[in-house]
């Protein structure tokens, strides 16, 4: 029951590695909260997703890691290597001499059908080592031209060979100031694209994880590797095993096709968001305690508010009455408050998990008036603690969170586009303008389609 990880680009790869080495270290965690024998079965059942074990003993990652460019993948070969933890497998990377120079058309259609061939036998390889693969999860940004343009060719090739199997693609969106010029170009492309193959995009914001690190974790100088290990952690939080829904002692069996049925009940609608609570520093984790009670109540208003760390929380925001739409649905200015959601996961780890209320997460007013709260909500609990933290809950949400940065990625390469800036870089490499059209076409069609809930 394997999922096959594909790192892309320089953020990917950093982010893989962080995210492997995050799970072998709650793996190895002896703060588990639990009875020894519990804890084996959820090691197994970690292992029998991510990893495969070698004779030595050490776990190898179901990795594959791709970059046009050599320097990260060998920084990353080795400090997996160097962790004495985990490693990647011997034949597991691809990488070139020369990067995408953040250019998504030259990532989708020079890179691309260049190396197509070896990137998806590389796949292939790995996937033949498992009797059965569930699916696949890429990370990458949106922002450079490998991630993103490679990303995107990649998985649609991936579509094509495997249609059987999920793939979600964990997104880095860019920050909103002061990275690359092209870069509302470059997300507009990734993501129209993605919209056509893949089964679900989780969106991890880089302006919010930074402000998390900064507000919550007590950060000052913030690098790329803090950033990193808070997304780790947050995918952690929702891929690490949970309790199946047939026997609350066993773990469930296909984690990414579960997480898919939970959330994505309809094409048109596929962006995921994660939000965490607590989220704190190692140091005050270990002098705090928290109440399931007040966990799960700031954790629902960070959803009906669209916050996304507790630190702010707008709490004057409150559903709407039933059947009367958001007051700031019909309001012109875009200015979206009362965050709609189509479909939610809480998962829940830790001590005592089963006397968590989640009844606040059940009311009709939080979702769009087409599915019943039965089929929009949808709760995982598991006994053992994750990562240190004796209460963690995490949130995966399908709701109205994206559409401000959404909108804004769009306007800003909308007026770029309309100026025809920069537009002779892409069109060079066959990217012309009736395709930026259509992925304009494609997102705002999203825009319109998360507006209306
Ligand atoms: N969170 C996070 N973001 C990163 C990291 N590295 C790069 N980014 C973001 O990724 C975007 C740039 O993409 P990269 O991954 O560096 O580019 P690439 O895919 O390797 O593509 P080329 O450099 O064009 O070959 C920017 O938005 C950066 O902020 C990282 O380690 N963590």
């Amino acid at each position: 029951m394997s999922i096959v990880t594909v790192q892309l680009g320089q953020c990917g790869n950093q982010i893989g590695y962080e995210v492997f080495d995050t799970i072998c270290r709650d793996l190895h965690n002896t703060q588990g909260f639990c009875c020894k024998r519990e804890n084996e079965v959820y090691q197994a059942s970690c292992k029998e997703h991510f990893f495969n074990e070698e004779k030595s003993g050490v776990p190898i990652a179901r990795a594959l890691l791709i970059d046009m460019e050599p320097k990260v993948i060998s920084q990353t070969l080795l400090k997996a290597a160097h962790s004495g933890r985990w490693k990647y497998g011997q034949h597991s990377h691809f990488c070139q001499k020369q990067g995408s120079g953040n250019n998504w058309a030259y990532g989708y259609s020079v890179h691309g059908p260049k190396h197509e061939e070896s990137i998806m036998n590389l796949i292939q390889k790995e996937v033949e080592k498992y009797d059965s693969l569930r699916g696949f999860s890429t990370i990458m940004s949106m922002a450079g031209g490998t991630g993103s343009g490679l990303g995107a060719f990649l998985t649609q090739n991936l579509r094509d060979a495997y249609p059987n199997s999920f793939i979600i693609n964990q997104i880095i969106w860019p920050y909103g100031t002061g990275e690359v010029i092209v870069q509302n170009y470059n997300s507009v492309l990734t993501l129209s694209h993605l919209y056509r193959s893949s089964d679900a995009l989780l969106v991890h914001e880089n302006d919010v994880v930074h402000k998390i690190c900064a507000k919550l974790m007590n950060i000052k100088q913030i690098s790329f590797r803090d950033v990193n290990q808070v997304i780790a952690h947050q995918l952690g939080s929702v891929f690490q095993p949970t309790y199946s829904p047939e026997d609350s002692c066993q773990y469930r069996r296909n984690p990414l096709g579960d997480l898919m049925a939970s959330l994505v009940p309809h094409p048109e609608f596929k962006m995921l968001g994660l939000r965490n609570i607590p989220q704190m520093s190692e140091n005050s984790l270990a002098y705090t305690t928290f109440a399931w009670t007040g966990l799960l109540k700031h954790l629902r208003q960070m959803l009906i508010s669209n916050a996304k760390m507790e630190e702010g929380i707008d709490w004057q925001i409150r559903p709407p009455l039933s059947g009367l739409p958001a007051l700031e649905k019909v309001l012109p200015n875009k200015e979206f408050h009362f965050n709609t959601s189509i479909a939610n996961l809480v998962i829940l780890r830790g001590k005592d998990v089963h006397s968590a209320d989640l009844g606040g997460f059940k009311d009709p007013a939080l979702y769009t008036s087409w599915l019943q709260p039965s089929d929009a909500f949808s709760e995982w609990r598991t006994h053992r603690a994750f990562n240190k933290y004796e209460k963690l809950a995490a949130l995966v949400s399908n709701s109205q969170f994206l559409l401000k940065p959404l909108d804004t990625i769009i306007g800003k390469a909308w007026n770029m586009f309309a100026s025809k800036a920069y537009v002779h870089q892409y069109t060079k490499f066959g990217i012309e303008e009736e395709d930026f059209l259509d992925s304009f076409t494609v997102l705002e069609q999203v825009v319109a389609s998360y507006c209306n809930l």
